[in-house]
């Protein structure tokens, strides 16, 4: 059976770039595990990359069929945003390794699904300093940014992901991003690497 390489960490850690990293390196051949989403497409991103951008009546649908793996909302200053997991026949670990990106609570629900030898956790740290000037930084870039949004996911990180948390869910191996995004890339990509041979 081959595996589900999951990439966790708070927000702005910059989990977004390092899983495009690995998604287009053709010698580690990687599958994108894409999330469903009910939240508005950001500028730049595409349906069926980031995310399939769906909406809640479809998402009911899919828990209808039992097709809904994992999903979690956020209570956001916009709205419910629900983010998901859905298998419609699309993941075959037979035959593929896979990319995935997540919280811990969906890390868990993975786990469950497709058994714990399947999973490989990613989980990227960035020191919170650097991280909230990043988040503030990108944020800025939005034609609307949203800075009560971003305040709000900052502070409700250190809940998600507490010392206590993490231990919880059995991750043991961390990344640290504080210095460059290429050499945070290349220490995950040799992690993976030892997987695939
Ligand atoms: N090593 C780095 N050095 C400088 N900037 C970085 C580094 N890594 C990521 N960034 C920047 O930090 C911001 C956050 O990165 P990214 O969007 O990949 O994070 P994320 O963890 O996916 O965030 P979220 O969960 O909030 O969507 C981006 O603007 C990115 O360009």
């Amino acid at each position: 059976m081959k595996k589900i390489f999951y990439i966790m960490g708070k927000s702005a850690t910059g989990k977004d770039h390092i899983y495009r990293a690995l998604a287009e390196d053709p010698e580690l051949d990687l599958s994108r595990l894409v999330l469903y989403t009910t939240r508005p497409r950001r500028e730049k991103e595409e349906n069926g990359r980031e995310y399939f951008f769906t909406d809640q009546e479809r998402l009911q649908q899919l828990r209808t069929e039992g097709k809904v793996i994992e999903e979690r909302v956020y209570h956001t200053v916009s709205g419910d945003w629900y983010y998901f997991t859905a298998d419609e026949g699309q993941i075959d670990l037979k035959q593929r390794n896979y990319l995935g990106i997540g919280t811990l609570e969906s890390y868990e629900r993975m786990r469950e699904y497709f058994g714990g030898g399947q999973l490989v956790p990613i989980y990227i740290e960035t020191e919170d300093g650097l991280r909230l000037e990043r988040a503030l930084k990108r944020e800025k870039k939005q034609k609307n940014p949203n800075y009560e949004e971003l305040c709000r996911r900052y502070l409700a990180d250190c809940a998600d992901f507490s010392p206590e948390r993490i231990t919880e869910a059995g991750i043991e191996r961390r990344f640290s991003n504080n210095g460059t995004l290429e050499a945070c890339v290349e220490n995950v990509k040799h992690y993976v690497r030892c997987f695939l041979s």
